[in-house]
């Protein structure tokens, strides 16, 4: 009888429907307690000799439930595909591929320095959302071209009617606090590589990254002050947490701009490469890291961020509506004027 229920058990499969299999087919559990170093064994007979005397025929009944339950939500999966997510999405402002494990999302404008005008924040949400539900295991974030990213694209709101700006300015800022609850909830490890410059929301979304790797020509600049703006993407309250609150302030007040050796030393980035093996090196690890099973990484990123997202949330609405009362303000308008003039840059 020993052997016959050994037979039954196979190491590999789940314990709960092993274990809904064994009372389905054997009634209340019949087999000697296995050592205590056999751990497989071990759990699917504690797990079964806890369902006691529990009636076969319901125990058969859970075991189909199981079943059905399980085909049902991988058929459910297997339509959220990479293949299908590329044949439905067509982007403009992206890059997006899926292979080797990895979703790639590329910031594609790099004759503007990848900045981020309306069509790419509303593009990345998009592509944010098929990358959660499709079967790759980490999802990437990188530039084209010799920037990661130029920040917002200072040109949003030109071309707008004095009429039309105050509710241009107020939708764009909703989509931006979307944009920004995207990357909070992401729930793939989510990691930046980070090509060259980052500015602005670039650099203030990148402490709601899980990995930050940096080409040691990249460069890490938040200017809010001088275009008359404030911190967003989390970051008064994610970077004051890696960096500490003086660091954090004097990027985000003061518009100190990190090379990517200090911004690595300020824990903002994870590691540093030479630019010359910059994309070799990182993407051999993160193919390696795509290995890992999916499932498990995705349960240890909950584990690690979920205490803070409720808190992440009401900080993106906060920033968000100081924006909402200065994006449109004097120095805000003006610094706009002046890039566009050709009379200031960073
Ligand atoms: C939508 C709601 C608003 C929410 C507000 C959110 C709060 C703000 C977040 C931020 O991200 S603030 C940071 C904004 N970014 C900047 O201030 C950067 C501005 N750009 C520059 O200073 C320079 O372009 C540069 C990045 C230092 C690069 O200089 P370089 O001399 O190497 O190249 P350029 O000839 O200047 O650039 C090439 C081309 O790209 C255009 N461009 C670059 N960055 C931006 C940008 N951020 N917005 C719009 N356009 C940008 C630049 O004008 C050039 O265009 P062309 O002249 O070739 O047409």
């Amino acid at each position: 009888m020993k052997e016959r229920a050994r037979g039954k058990l196979r190491p590999s499969s789940v314990p709960c429907d092993s274990v809904w299999e064994g009372k389905a087919t054997e009634g209340p559990c019949n087999m000697p307690k296995p050592g205590i170093y056999d751990l497989i064994r071990k759990a699917k007979w504690e797990a079964w000799n806890t369902l006691g005397n529990l009636p076969k025929e319901t125990a058969r009944q859970n075991y189909v439930d199981l079943v059905s339950s399980l085909c049902s939500s991988s058929e459910s999966s297997s339509q959220g595909k990479p293949g299908a997510d590329r044949e439905q999405l067509r982007y403009e402002t992206l890059v997006v591929t899926s292979e080797d494990g990895i979703t790639k999302i590329m910031l594609n404008r790099p004759s503007k320095k990848n900045a981020v005008n309306l069509q790419m924040y509303q593009e990345i949400v998009l592509a944010l959302k098929a990358a959660s539900q499709d079967d790759s295991t980490i999802t990437v974030l990188t530039g084209n071209g010799d920037y990661y990213s130029s920040g917002n694209d200072l040109t949003n709101f030109t071309n707008t009617s004095p009429g039309e700006i105050q509710e241009k300015a107020k939708n764009s800022l909703i989509l931006v606090r979307e944009f920004v609850g995207c990357f909070i909830d992401f729930p793939k490890p989510l990691i930046a590589v980070v090509n060259g410059p980052a500015v602005g929301i670039a650099v203030t979304l990148l402490g709601l990254f899980d990995i930050v790797y940096a080409s040691d020509r990249a460069t890490f600049h938040t200017p809010f002050s001088r275009l008359g703006l404030h911190p967003e993407g989390c970051s008064s309250y994610t970077f004051p947490k890696i960096m500490g609150p003086t660091k954090a302030t004097e990027m985000l007040i003061f518009g100190k701009k990190l090379t990517a050796e200090e911004a690595c030393a300020q824990g903002l980035v994870t590691e540093v490469f030479p630019d010359r093996t910059f994309q070799k090196e990182v993407w051999t690890r993160l193919k390696a890291y795509a290995k890992l099973p999916s499932n498990v990484l995705r349960i240890s990123k909950q584990v690690i961020r979920n205490r803070e997202k409720e808190k992440l949330h009401s900080v993106n609405v906060e920033e968000n509506s100081v924006l909402q009362g200065t994006v449109l303000s004097d120095e805000a308008v003006n610094a706009v004027m002046n890039f566009l003039s050709k009379r200031a840059k960073l």
